[in-house]
């Protein structure tokens, strides 16, 4: 049985819950240490930034999301879905990426590994043949198609990252520093990718203000506290202020 996020409610007339994140008194604890407290924030942006010191919870956030790690108190609410009354349905709906591609690499092709993200949804062997192709021509790996996956550039590696998330087509996607690793002309090209072509709504953890300062809404953690939730402009330049 599913339990209706306590906040919206559902819908009677048939019209979808808004496309929002939602935390409730959101706290996790790791081995016994409070690692994040008392969230609470509702982000109906569609390209949300994550910023903030080392060690202050961004990464906890963002696994918090990808269901990786649960929450300790409080409630979580995915576009009207509670994250764990609801987890198997919301874990569908969400996708990560993280700086390191090699680890998100499963299968030994390109097209396989790819493929493996549509594995148990009940489609036909031509049709998830038929998705690959058009997700591989859409992401420019087509050519690479049977290659090892392990033989790709570091951002060819990423891009399969992001193909093999994007086939399933979830509702949010969740980027904690996809651009850590890569050189310039690959950063700008994952990062064009995620905040100007992708129709989902985006989490994007990072370190990288510029790209920070090209989302919709801004969210800053430190000490393992929600910090501030702005336009980009102003928490930003708060922040490099506090960095002196
Ligand atoms: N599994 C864990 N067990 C115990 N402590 C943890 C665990 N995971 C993270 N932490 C601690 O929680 C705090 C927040 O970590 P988190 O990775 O969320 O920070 P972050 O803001 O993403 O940092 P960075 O910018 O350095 O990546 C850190 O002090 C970290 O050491």
């Amino acid at each position: 049985m599913t339990t209706p996020f306590p906040s919206i409610p559902a819908p009677s007339d048939g019209t979808p819950p808004p496309r929002e994140l939602v935390f409730e008194g959101v706290g996790v604890d790791l081995a016994g240490v409070s690692i994040l407290s008392d969230v609470t924030l509702t982000l109906p942006q569609q390209r949300i930034a994550v910023i903030g010191s080392n060690g202050s919870g961004k990464s906890t956030f963002a696994r918090l999301l990808g269901g990786l790690v649960a929450p300790t108190r409080g409630r979580v609410g995915i576009h009207g879905h509670d994250l764990v009354a609801e987890r198997k349905r919301v874990l569908r709906m969400v996708g990560s990426v993280f700086s390191n591609p090699d680890a998100q690499i499963i299968m030994p092709t390109v097209a396989e590994d790819v493929a493996f993200s549509l594995r148990r949804r009940g489609l036909t062997r031509e049709e998830i043949a038929r998705r690959v192709t058009a997700t591989l021509e859409r992401y420019g790996l087509a050519e690479r198609a049977d290659a090892p996956a392990h033989s790709l550039s570091g951002g060819q590696k990423q891009l399969l990252a992001l193909s093999a998330v994007l086939i399933t087509d979830p509702a949010l996607i969740v980027a904690d520093e996809p651009t850590a690793l890569l050189d310039g002309r690959n950063s700008r090209l994952i990062s064009s990718l995620l905040l100007d072509e992708i129709p989902q709504q985006l989490v994007l953890v990072t370190h990288d203000l510029e790209l920070a300062a090209r989302c919709d809404v801004a969210v800053r953690f430190e000490d393992g506290r929600l910090f501030e939730v702005d336009d980009p402009a102003p928490v930003i330049a708060r922040y490099r202020r506090d960095l002196g």
